[in-house]
């Protein structure tokens, strides 16, 4: 150990740790890697990661982190990332968000300079993802690592080092089960692994630690100084109890009404006070992100809702582009015209007007592009103020003078508007003043009434956030992680799989308690499992013989190659764990995961939803109504039925057309429940608006026309999308699986019709690489409808419906070989304009078709006068959409475009 290290031991044991510096030149760390920090300006460490070296952070020891925003958390991983590389080892980056695994992987690659790779894995949740086993890093996420697990993916078991980004996370009822879950299997995976567990500052941290067996690192230090305060009528209080230590000097310009520095007092409003620049007729937090801008900042406002949010990047604009330079609303044109390019929507218009002016929306309904336009020009100090929903809350590195809090409570369904907890109110204000990006920060709450200052300096600015909890013990969370538990033979038996839970946090939290109500949910869950033909329970003396027997089951699907899976080894079961074990079972009797259940943990859909899907499909095979004749609403709602499958909220304005809906196409469903049952038929009515939703989709409606129309954003239409598709493959698989071979070819088209949102007609040209629905609508007006007649095709034609580049990928595609020259001369022909007579005759002489065969072109005059349209200027709309395009007052009437 480093002198400054064990000097920083000494200090970190008697309490002194907020004065120690590692200087990077003492890390035990290889020199290269040490150049690399010093390279980038970074000469020592902060006092919290001083502590966490300390700790064993460098010493392959776990350690559990949980200090405030920006005081460098992420370099703590790197380092012992890379010194865990360093000695022949492989790190895993687990965080809660896609964006985030963007941020970090942009990061890591940085250390290419050293001669590691990264790689990221945050798509398909039934991929194994095996080519990323060459990368020293590999950022992901906990649903995609717990499928990486699930399709036993080898590089997993050679990791040497897991970070657990957001740790604090466990406590989501959405996320945390799955989190819980992927680190008790990785432990078990990888008993040696280093963790290294990162997270906000929570009541538990040190519950955390011990569960993990980590060291506690634990500190309120900031590098940079970061003021909490209340606005309310004009006036500004900022509170400094709660600013955190720093060694950073550097003051905010808080100042008194008379202009003197702001200094300390007791009461809240006397405490340094400024006067905001107020006008009555503004709002005041226009007047507070004016205030940062004239004083060369840039501001996030976190509003309640994605509509408020809007509504306040709206009102804002005018007042900040009158702040702009002639140079900045150049960039900023230039950059809201990306953002029209990008979609025809007017919610994107509504953006990229709001860009001009030098403010911008974030929320969840953005897509992925838009997003990354606006997080990048925030960053670049293009836009000055982003109005956000609690999406930008959570880790990204943001250029944030000022955060502000618009509203401190959220709508929660079950009990109306609710204060959001301490945690959250930490995390945003935590994205301001973050360091080398700004030299303080100051996080403002906005109070409404005079008594609401007092209230949110005590319930935030004085409080520590909550507890964390674990959430995994219900039924429904368990249920996918105990088949999965099973296939990937962390199990094989019941009290092996109580065991397996006493792993969890769940357990370290409840004790004793957890072994009981464990023991309850896992025997449900095993019931279910059981009667529908996941997993079957045979006596361990049988075991022998009949794990060999070829397995019969309702849905006849085929014999387990084996109950033990590759990556189950015997000794993934803890000995002692064994022993200690309270469970009420004996071990006479073994569980054997069956084919259907495996490959259900596999596709990573909720055994439940498997259920669903094959009840239905099997009502068909014995029923007199036929599925393959049904139309695609039917399977649709089918896919919206599982419930792994996201609901759009029924509004109060939705009850009519739906139940009319309904009505209307009685015929088209699977089945519908009784109205009588009230809450089933109210949930019904949710999945019967996703499926129209998902429908509009699927018959080419425009993106625009749909978000009107459901009130959602292109990034939700995307994510319905994205999930049915997922779905749909789901259920394609399900179904060859059982031998229903034409169903599953139904569910595959509805698959790939989802994934480009295409009537059935495009089908053929969609299997294409290459070819969306605009430009397979675009081939298929101008006559080329499928594979056959594109060969038949000539390049002029193509390239001047899709373009030169995409024409060349299709023809690719398709096994066309074009003559080199022929391809250039035609390139330099003003690209395939088949306006003159003379290009329109022009024939590619040697394309060669898979037989070999020269095919003469036959220009198909249809297509000469599309392609006349287009250059002619004229709209591709009606193209497009042929029988889509319903005026406003008939969108509704769904009916007239079913198949
Ligand atoms: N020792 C250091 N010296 C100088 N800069 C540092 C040091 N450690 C980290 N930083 C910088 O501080 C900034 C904030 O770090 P980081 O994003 O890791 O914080 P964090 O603790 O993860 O914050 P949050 O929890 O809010 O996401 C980054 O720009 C990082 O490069």
């Amino acid at each position: 150990m480093a002198v400054a290290e064990k000097k920083g031991k000494r200090q970190a044991e008697s309490g002194e740790n907020d004065d120690i510096f590692f200087p990077v030149e003492a890390l035990s760390v290889p020199q290269p890697i040490r150049d690399f920090y010093l390279n980038s300006g970074i000469r020592s460490l902060y006092p919290p990661q001083s502590q966490a070296i300390s700790a064993g952070l460098l010493d392959n020891k776990n350690v559990m982190i949980s200090i405030p925003t920006a005081s460098g958390k992420t370099l703590l991983a790197e380092l012992a990332m890379l010194k865990s590389i360093e000695s022949g080892g492989k790190a895993l980056y687990i965080v809660p968000l896609r964006a985030l695994a963007s941020e970090k992987f942009r990061r890591f690659t940085e250390f290419r300079a050293l001669g590691y790779e990264t790689g990221i894995s945050t798509g398909d949740l039934d991929l194994k993802d095996e080519y990323l086993g060459t990368n020293d890093i590999i950022v992901a996420t906990s649903e995609k690592v717990d499928s990486l697990i699930r399709n036993e993916t080898r590089w997993l078991s050679d990791i040497s080092v897991v970070i657990l980004d957001e740790v604090h996370l466990i406590d989501s009822p959405d996320r945390g089960p799955t989190l819980e879950i992927v680190i008790t299997k990785l432990r078990r995976l990888n008993p040696k692994m280093q963790i290294i567990a990162l997270s906000a500052t929570i009541q538990n941290s040190k519950e955390v630690a011990q569960w993990l067996n980590a060291s506690h690192v634990v500190s309120n230090w900031r590098p940079t100084k970061l003021y909490e305060g209340i606005y309310y009528d004009g006036v500004y209080c900022a509170d400094v109890q709660t600013t955190g230590k720093s060694n950073n000097s550097e003051g905010s310009k808080l100042k008194n009404k008379d202009g003197t520095d702001a200094q300390t007092k007791t009461s809240p409003l006397e405490k340094k006070i400024i006067p905001v620049f107020i006008g009555r007729e503004i709002d005041a937090a226009v007047s507070l992100v004016k205030d940062t801008l004239v004083d060369g900042g840039q501001c996030l406002v976190f509003e309640s809702s994605r509509k408020n949010a809007v509504g306040f990047a709206k009102k804002a604009a005018p007042i900040i582009s009158s702040l702009l330079t002639p140079l900045e609303k150049e960039e900023l044109a230039r950059i809201a015209f990306d953002i029209a390019e990008g979609s025809d929507t007017e919610a994107a218009a509504v953006l990229a007007s709001c860009v001009r002016s030098g403010v911008s929306f974030h929320h969840a309904g953005l897509s992925a592009e838009q997003r990354e336009i606006v997080e990048q020009s925030f960053l670049a100090g293009k836009i000055k103020m982003i109005s956000s929903t609690p999406t930008l809350a959570a880790g990204l590195n943001l250029p944030a003078r000022r955060v502000i809090i618009r509203s401190w409570k959220r709508y929660d369904a079950n009990s109306g508007m609710q204060p959001i907890p301490v945690m959250e109110y930490k995390q945003m204000a935590g994205r301001a003043g973050r360091p080398h990006l700004d030299p303080y920060g100051e996080a403002v709450l906005i109070a409404a009434k005079e008594k609401d200052v007092e209230l949110l300096t005590e319930k935030y600015i004085h409080s520590s956030p909550e507890s964390i909890e674990s959430k995994l013990g219900a039924e429904n969370m368990l249920r996918t992680h105990v088949l999965s538990t099973l296939t990937n033979g962390f199990a094989r038996n019941r009290e092996q799989l109580i065991d397996f839970f006493k792993g969890t946090f769940f357990a370290h939290q409840h004790g004793l308690l957890s072994t009981i109500s464990l023991t309850t949910v896992v025997d449900k869950c095993l019931d279910f499992l059981i009667e529908n033909d996941m997993c079957r329970e045979q006596k361990s003396e049988a075991n022998k013989s009949e794990t060999q027997k070829p397995e019969t089951n309702k849905t006849e699907v085929k014999t387990p190659e084996k109950s033990k899976s590759a990556f189950q080894t015997a000794d993934k079961l803890d000995p002692i764990e064994k022993k200690n074990s309270n469970s009420v079972y004996g071990n006479d009797s073994v569980l054997i995961p069956t084919t259907l259940g495996s490959t259900v943990s596999k596709l990573y859909i909720d055994p439940l939803s498997a259920s669903v899907i094959l009840e239905d499909v099997l009502k068909f095979k014995s029923g007199t109504k036929n599925l393959l004749e049904i139309s695609p609403l039917g399977l649709l709602h089918l896919i919206c039925k599982t419930t792994d499958m996201k609901l759009l909220y029924m509004k109060s304005g939705d009850y009519p057309w739906v139940s009319e809906f309904i009505a209307d196409n009685a015929e088209r469903f699977i089945s519908i429940p009784d109205p009588v049952r009230v809450s089933e038929y109210e949930w019904f009515m949710g999945e019967v608006k996703t499926a129209v939703l998902l429908y509009r989709w699927i018959s080419e409606v425009s993106e625009n026309d749909i978000s009107k129309e459901f009130d959602i954003g292109e990034g939700d239409l995307r994510n319905f999308s994205e999930i049915a598709c997922w779905l749909s493959n789901a259920a394609s698989r399900l179904c060859r699986l059982c031998g229903f071979s034409e169903e599953s070819a139904l569910f595959s088209d509805l698959e790939l019709r989802l994934q480009y949102g295409a009537s059935v007609d495009l089908l053929s040209l969609l299997k294409i690489r290459g070819i969306g629905r605009v430009r397979a609508r675009k081939l298929y007006a101008a006559g080329f409808k499928s594979k056959d007649a594109l060969k038949k095709s000539d390049y002029i034609t193509v390239s001047g419906l899709v373009g030169p580049k995409i024409a060349e990928k299709i023809y690719r595609d398709i096994g066309l070989t074009m003559d080199a020259e022929e391809l250039s001369r035609l390139k330099n022909t003003k690209t395939g304009h088949p306006k003159s007579p003379q290009n329109e005759k022009l024939r590619i002489g040697r394309i060669q078709a898979d037989t070999d065969e020269i095919i003469p072109s036959e220009m198909d005059v249809d297509a000469v006068q599309f392609v006349r349209n287009e250059f002619d200027g004229a709209s591709l709309s009606q193209q497009e959409e042929p029988d889509m395009k319903k005026s406003k007052k008939t969108q509704r009437r769904f009916d007239e475009f079913f198949d």
